[in-house]
């Protein structure tokens, strides 16, 4: 029996067991087994149709943004209407063929912006461009989930399932357990809160299924066993994503007002240049990126400038940016702005810089 077959198998045995405490075991088990199956399928394949041609853009600017969706929703439009690249839109499917990258230039901040071929059920399986796609998917920072207003919210289970099924988590924080194997000593399992999801015994069943017999397991909140599998699997992404509802000047307002209260759901209309803006903002604030600006002894900040990094970025960071040196010749630095009590005040290389701060290094 090939993977997929053994995946269809375990999936219609999942479907069909009813879930209660007495199958809990054999559920966990099972599920254990299919993330083992699944992760196979993303093992690189030999065969040519799999390499990344047209798929392997270098990275560039200060973030990566994936347009993911079913074909035809608007993904090639949207990258021609907010970057200055041209990237050819039609009314047929499948008219993107490769990876197309733009630039968003926004808040200082240089966004790169991929376009990518539609993808269908069973991308995750390789059909069409899928695998190509979404591996492109994994090494960015946020996804733009993009549908299509007037379709069916299916859409997006759909595409969540393909998603999820190799391993990309979308909008979820990574489990808190603490997981190390070890050599001997068997399986040491604590808690530091109730469990009402995993028990000890359903921990060392799913990590006898992955032949693990000696490792140190806390749960330090209430994980369900996918969520511990997840631990053990190890490659998982863990990515915010939005829902971006295109063509809404098809659809009623009354939809356009229920769609647009999801949560993470942005609604658009490309056609029309609609709420683009909205977009921007919520995009912004899911990359989590800030603008720091550097200032020198008596001159004014260099507000046409700034450093972006990421949030929680330290002076250190900052630094680092700067010049790769300047850590190891670092004094003190001044700090305006959010993050300090007072400005300016005396940081030292630790202090968590904040959007819009502006620094002043001095050097020993
Ligand atoms: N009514 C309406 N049509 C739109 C809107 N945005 C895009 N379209 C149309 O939708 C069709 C598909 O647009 P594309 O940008 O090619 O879609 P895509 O997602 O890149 O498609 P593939 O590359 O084939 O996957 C085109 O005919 C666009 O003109 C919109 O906001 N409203
Ligand atoms: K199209
Ligand atoms: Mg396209």
């Amino acid at each position: 029996m090939g993977i997929l077959e053994k995946i269809s198998e375990i999936e219609k045995e999942i479907a069909r067991t009813q879930k209660n405490k007495a199958t809990e075991y054999h559920l966990g088990l099972l599920k254990a087994k299919l993330a083992k199956y699944r992760s196979q399928l993303l093992e690189p394949s030999k065969s040519a149709a799999n390499k990344g041609e047209g798929f392997d853009v270098m990275k560039s600017g200060d973030a990566r943004v994936a347009l993911i969706g079913f074909p035809s929703v608007g993904k090639s439009t949207f990258l021609s209407l907010m970057t200055s690249t041209a990237s050819e839109a039609a009314s047929y499917e499948f008219t993107t063929l490769t990876c197309i990258p733009g630039v968003i230039e926004y808040k200082g901040a240089n966004i790169q912006l991929l376009d990518l071929p539609g993808i269908i059920e069973g991308a995750s399986q390789g059909k069409g461009r899928g695998r190509q796609v979404i591996a492109v998917a994994r090494t960015s920072d946020v996804v733009i989930m993009m549908l299509d207003a007037t379709k069916g919210e299916v859409q997006r289970s759909l595409l969540e399932m393909e998603l999820e099924s190799v391993g990309i988590r979308l909008n979820k924080r990574k489990p808190n357990i603490y997981f190390k194997p070890k050599k001997g000593g068997g399986i040491s399992f604590n808690s530091t809160v109730p469990l009402t999801q995993c028990s000890e015994k359903l921990v060392q069943l799913i990590l006898h299924e992955y032949k693990m017999f000696n490792a140190e397991v806390l749960f330090r909140e209430d994980c369900t066993p996918d969520e511990f599998i997840d631990v053990i699997v190890g490659n998982r992404v863990y990515m915010p994503c939005l829902y971006v509802y295109n063509k809404i000047d098809q659809i009623s307002m009354e939809e356009v007002d229920r769609l647009a209260r999801q949560p993470y759901s942005v609604v658009i209309s490309c056609g029309m240049k609609l709420n683009l803006d909205y977009l921007l903002e919520m995009l912004w604030e899911n990359l989590a990126l800030t603008c720091i600006y550097t200032k020198k002894r008596g001159e004014r900040p260099d507000f046409g400038d700034a450093i972006i990094m990421r949030k929680g970025a330290s002076v250190e960071h900052v630094c680092h940016r700067i010049h790769r040196t300047l850590t190891s010749q670092f004094k003190y630095a001044l700090v305006w702005g959010t993050s300090t009590k007072y400005s300016p005040q005396r940081v030292g290389l630790t202090h968590n810089m904040e959007h819009e701060d502006v620094i002043q290094v001095f050097k020993k």
